[in-house]
């Protein structure tokens, strides 16, 4: 099945095949091909250039997109997709004052989605999560980290990734699993954290990887949840079944943890709203990716990323929406974006590398997604008819979507 798009307003972030992320000054450079066609063939991008150039092609299916800019879906490296039930009611303490300790510490929090998540059955949990996965998609996500992490027991932290694995089979987005049993500590080891971790390294490991249910190994290393000494445990227990770490960091305190994801190769460091200086500089020449979570700091008003602070430094920066129930209930790339523009300092072009190429390096998919690319499976949006691709930021809270295509499909 061949699709052939034609009259491109612009094509964006158009590269060869060596460009597997991009840092510091790099990032400030978006790749566009102006007037432009592409062709996909099956689910693969398989050609494309200008339209003074357009070979004659015999296609299955032609769309014009006069007015209209053509982008690689948005990758979304850092979620929690699969949970059940919602936390408005923490979303109003927290209006009235509490902060996001003080919520956890009253039985709120990660513990509070865990118990509703450990009370609904498979079928209920995946319909629930498939609602939101649609709604992304729509939203142009094209690709996708999902985490377990609201279980906390054997048979809930099962479940979650059992779900995450069946969104796969609905949709022709790309799903990533993580596996997060060190989310929080369970009140039944509320007196032996040890005990816990161990459930989580030689019990839950063991039956995730016999059922190949996690690519990631995640943990939340800040105070009053998981220390440096759990996190090595984790990752060290990760890296024997083959699973990189893609962490939780740096969220309200900086402990040591951007070190020991970059000791143990992690693919990514996330959340990073606290950063010294000595973090930004151990992720130089690193491979271990930073990841900002904007839509978390907008929503429990916590400071942001300094994204321009690592941007300058010469690091590459990955974004995400962290779409959760707790800190960040929205699963929106396009107001990701926008708010790595308005509260990050990001321009639009180091706004969307970091929500394309960078997320892909991010989730391990840069050979294949994040980029418009020969051979790179055809995730792509098509905008509706706007000025310029720094519309898109600038319009925040809109989502100039027209269509969607996953793996060549026309998905609306
Ligand atoms: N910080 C840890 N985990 C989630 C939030 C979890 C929750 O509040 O439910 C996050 O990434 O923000
Ligand atoms: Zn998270």
């Amino acid at each position: 099945m061949k699709t052939l798009i034609k009259n491109i307003k612009q094509l964006i972030q158009v590269r060869d095949h060596h460009t597997t992320k991009v840092s510091g000054l790099e990032m400030n450079y978006l790749p566009t091909l102006t007037n432009a066609w592409l062709l996909i063939n099956d689910d693969k991008i398989e050609n494309y250039g200008g339209m003074e150039n357009l070979p004659k092609i015999e296609a299955d299916r032609e769309i014009d997109a006069t007015g209209r800019m053509v982008l690689p879906s948005w990758v979304d490296s850092h979620t929690h997709l699969v949970y059940a039930g919602h936390r408005e009611q923490e979303f109003i303490d927290k209006i009235k004052g509490l902060s996001y300790e003080e919520i956890a510490a009253k039985g709120g929090g990660i513990v509070n989605s865990a118990k509703t998540l450990q009370h609904t059955n498979e079928e209920e949990l995946y319909l629930q999560s498939l609602q939101r996965l649609e709604q992304v998609i729509k939203m142009g996500t094209g690709a996708i980290e999902i985490k377990s992490g609201y279980g906390l027991t054997p048979e809930a932290e099962l479940k979650m990734l059992r779900v995450a694995k069946k969104l796969q089979k609905a949709h022709p987005i790309t799903i990533k699993t993580t596996f997060l049993g060190a989310h929080a500590l369970p009140a039944k080891f509320k007196n032996n954290k040890q005990g816990y971790i161990n459930q989580i390294c030689e019990e839950m490991l063991p039956q995730i990887a016999e059922e190949n249910l996690a690519d990631f190994i995640d943990i939340f290393c800040e105070q009053g949840y998981f220390d440096l000494n759990d996190t090595k445990q984790v990752l060290e227990a990760g890296k024997k079944y083959g699973l990189r770490g893609k962490i939780h960091v740096n969220q309200f305190n900086s402990i040591g943890g951007v070190k020991m994801g970059v000791d143990y190769n992690s693919l990514s460091v996330d959340h990073l709203e606290v950063m010294n200086d000595e973090d930004i500089e151990t992720l130089k020449g690193s491979e271990t990716i930073p990841v900002a979570l904007p839509s978390c700091s907008l929503f429990i008003k916590i400071p942001y990323a300094p994204a321009r602070k690592m941007i300058d430094a010469g690091l590459p920066l990955a974004i995400a929406t962290d779409y959760n129930p707790g800190s960040s209930p929205n699963g929106n790339m396009n107001l990701v974006v926008s708010l790595a523009c308005i509260k990050m300092g990001m321009t639009p072009e180091e706004a969307i590398n970091a929500a394309t190429i960078n997320a892909a390096y991010a989730m391990g998919l840069e050979k294949t997604h994040g980029s418009i690319t020969k051979g790179k499976t055809a995730n792509l949006m098509i905008t509706d008819v706007i000025p310029s691709y720094g519309f898109l930021p600038y319009s925040f809270g809109n989502n100039h979507i027209h269509q969607v295509i996953l793996a060549g499909k026309l998905i609306q």
